[in-house]
């Protein structure tokens, strides 16, 4: 018998504070009329808010009442969303799209162009030589310059159209250099004993515990987020004017009206809920999955699939779901929050009559994923639901496929539930014959990471497609991470009665207790030992090793990859210079292996479902602390142990009082040796000298987005240079004076033009 919960209360975690929003009257906008911009009436530019308590003065969105709000008792998210410094809004879905809209800059399509990457490579090798003057002039590889190029100008340029600039606050770093003291890498290795013995249960640690990216190396992100204000900054000449309508105002407004106009109606109280109170720490709920009313064939396919119970997730998301709520759920990485919106919506699929229409049948689900890598992940999970349910197909649509194969594929395959990254959706339905008819049919929406669907990267997708289905629909939303600003956006694409359940603890963080987080802080001259240091000590630590090191932009992850990989590690490298197929291949390779290295960019920082991963390494300052706790996620997933190091410089310290909340500690300085030191200086002399360029533009790029390092421009190029030199270049590459111009960098001491 399908267990019942009282309207009102939506449970959780073991001691789960399960919140909901108060109604506000907001909930209407996203079911406007198609030919207003939803984000436009929902989200308009000049927002203006009078008061911190809640009076707004656009007639689309409302305040509630301060006497009729619920009590504001607590924020969720036990300060997951606190303190927030919002580094980032992300520009381009896919940082191969940004990629693509970079590549397009080199081309006559847009007024004001900047200076290709290829073209500013076309002689660098040449004139640069690595510390051992032996810089190689070869070209890195065919993966990259290319970019996938499958979406249209128009595409790249609309997405991108909605970059906010921010007005310059000039601001001196103070806190640059301090020399890190040596302490050798025995404190690494106690901190990861008993790891693994650990992780052969649940238990519960006793430890203490771009954008997108906007990066641009003349070229790009990877995932930045708030680095696109800078990029708007750097790239101002280069929007489209019509579309550059900046909504600068709006983010500062935002965020606050945010504080004022969200409130928790209830805590949840653990005691009510039995089936949920298992210690604090298990992603696992008590509930059966017969516990609801599933269909038996869906029953099936998810006891093949192994699943015992639900997850907490699940139990608390699922009976709301499949009530026909619209949820805006959020739980920590790792949690299976894919299944939980997946199975409902697969019901909705069950329950729905036949469509006889064999011409355009219609789609019923809509699932949007941020990246291809999670779109594709989220389809494989669909079909291992769908098991038993030989008449409910799923299809993909992502960037670089050919457009005219998932057409096809489309059109011969049952289709009820789609998967699709938002740019080549909006391009099926501008292109696709018939397409924007089969959407008319969607009972479901999914937005998996809403909050990154939601931020400025995406919006006018999002936005697009929004309005190319129906009002009447159920929406979904989960993301592990549910900024202030983004709850007021997902007020406007969800139904008034939409419930936000949060499965984040009061009180706890946003990240697992049972991953050991630990920074370090070093000058770069020291980073690639450092790097290089802790590799080496995880690797003998753990056989089983399997390690992703995440870093700034594309361009960075290719100069790591080929460091490392002259290191002779077992290196694999994913970022958006990578083709699509490449992608793929490397993402299923490291899915399945153990004793591996993946260097990535962010396009591997949200959603992946990699198991078993040991370590998870930042390299640099992360977009934002979203971008961090997605990064860190990687590891831990299912109630597994799993430990983090992010790797900053001195002058990237401030970033940690953004994460204050979370039990990150420090990590043990390693020592290096000098013969070691001789090794890692051969090693980086073999990179070829056209990465180092191209690693140097982006760093440059990417950091003078970021507005506490980019804003002293003097700075910045010391900085840049620093970076140079760790790359062991005793003169910094040249780089175009185009490039340089956009990035407002011209006539800087210390930068050097072509
Ligand atoms: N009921 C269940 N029992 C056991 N394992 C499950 C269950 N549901 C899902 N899983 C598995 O848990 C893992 C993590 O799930 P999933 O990738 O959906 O997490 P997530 O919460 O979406 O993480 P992220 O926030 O990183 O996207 C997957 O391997 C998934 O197959």
């Amino acid at each position: 018998m399908p267990i019942k919960f009282p309207s009102p209360i939506r449970f959780l975690n073991p001691s789960l504070p399960v919140a909901r929003f108060p109604l506000t009257n907001v909930g209407l906008s996203l079911n406007t009329p198609r030919s207003i911009p939803i984000f436009t009436r929902v989200f308009p530019f000049k927002l203006k808010y009078l008061g911190f308590a809640s009076h707004f003065s656009t007639h689309s969105f409302r305040p509630v009442p301060t006497g009729s709000r619920p009590e504001f008792s607590r924020r969720t998210g036990g300060g997951g969303e606190r303190g927030e410094t919002k580094l980032s809004k992300s520009l381009i879905e896919d940082e191969a799209e940004l990629s693509d809209w970079v590549s397009d800059l080199r081309t006559n399509s847009i007024r004001g162009r900047v200076t290709s990457e290829d073209e500013s490579d076309s002689d660098m090798g040449r004139r640069y030589r690595s510390k051992s003057g032996r810089g190689r002039e070869t070209d890195s590889g065919g993966n990259r310059g290319g970019g996938a190029g499958v979406l249209s100008t128009k595409r790249r340029r609309e997405s991108n159209s909605n970059e906010f600039s921010e007005p310059t606050r000039r601001r001196t770093e103070s806190t640059f250099g301090s020399p890190t003291r040596d302490r050798g890498t025995v404190g690494l290795q106690n901190a990861r004993r008993g790891r693994r013995e650990r992780n052969l249960g649940f238990k519960r640690d006793d430890k203490g515990s771009r954008g997108k990216g906007v990066f641009i190396d003349g070229d790009v992100v990877d995932n930045g987020e708030d680095e696109r204000k800078g990029l708007m900054q750097n790239l101002g000449g280069l929007i489209n004017e019509e579309e550059s309508d900046s909504d600068d105002d709006d983010n500062g407004v935002f965020e606050k009206n945010a504080l004022s106009s969200i409130g928790l109606e209830k805590d949840f109280d653990v005691k009510d809920r039995p089936s949920l109170s298992t210690n604090s720490d298990s992603f696992m709920s008590e509930t059966r999955f017969d516990q609801c009313s599933i269909s038996p064939l869906s029953l099936k396919g998810i006891n093949d699939a192994g699943f015992a119970k639900m997850t907490v997730v699940q139990a608390a998301t699922l009976p709301a779901i499949l009530k026909g709520k619209d949820v805006l759920a959020k739980a920590k990485t790792g949690t299976g929050k894919t299944v939980a919106f997946l199975l409902p919506s697969i019901e909705v699929v069950v329950k729905s009559p036949l469509n006889r229409d064999q011409k355009r049948p219609p789609i019923l689900v809509l699932v949007i994923c941020p990246t291809r890598e999670l779109a594709t992940q989220a389809a494989t999970e669909a079909k291992v639901l769908l098991k038993y349910h030989p008449a409910i197909g799923v299809q993909v649509v992502i960037g670089g496929v050919r457009i005219a194969l998932e057409q096809k594929s489309m059109q011969a395959n049952l289709c009820q539930i789609l998967v699709a990254t938002p740019g080549r959706l909006k391009d099926h339905v501008e292109n696709t014959a018939g397409f924007a008819s089969r959407l008319m049919g969607v009972k479901v929406l999914v937005l998996d990471e809403a909050d990154r669907l939601l931020d400025m990267g995406f919006r006018k997708d999002i936005e697009k497609i929004i309005a190319a289905i129906p009002k009447q629909r159920q929406t979904l939303m989960f993301s592990a991470t549910v900024p202030e600003e983004v709850r007021q956006i997902c007020h406007k694409a969800l139904k008034r009665d939409h419930e936000f359940i949060n499965t984040v603890q009061e009180g706890s963080e946003d990240t697992h207790s049972k991953v050991r987080q630990m920074h370090l802080v070093a000058p770069l001259d020291k980073q690639f030992p450092f790097l290089h240091a802790i590799l080496k000590d995880h690797m003998a630590d753990d056989p089983d090793y399997k390690v992703i090191v995440f870093c700034t932009t594309a361009r960075v992850t290719g100069l790591v990859a080929e460091f490392l990989g002259a290191l002779k590690l077992n290196i694999r490298e994913i970022h958006s210079r990578k083709a699509q197929t490449y992608r793929t291949r490397v993402s299923d390779e490291f899915r399945k292996s153990k004793g591996l290295i993946l260097v990535t960019s962010d396009v591997s920082a949200r959603g992946v479902d990699y198991p078993d991963v040991t370590l998870v390494l930042q390299v640099g300052l992360p977009a934002s602390r979203e971008q961090y706790i997605h990064r860190l996620g990687r590891t831990g997933r299912k109630g597994k142990e799993g430990e983090g190091i992010l790797i900053l410089a001195p002058w990237e310290e401030f970033f940690l009082s953004t994460v204050k909340d979370l039990p990150i500690t420090k990590a043990p300085v390693p020592s290096i040796d000098p013969d070691t030191k001789k090794k890692l200086e051969r090693a980086l002399s073999q990179v070829d000298m056209k990465s180092k360029e191209a690693a140097y533009q982006a760093w440059l790029g990417y950091y003078n987005s970021q507005k506490k390092v980019g804003n002293d421009k003097n700075r910045l190029v010391e900085l840049a240079n620093e970076f140079s030199r760790s790359m062991g270049l005793d003169t910094p590459p040249a780089i175009s004076k185009v490039v340089l111009g956009k990035m407002g960098l011209r006539n800087v001491p210390g930068l050097r033009s072509k």
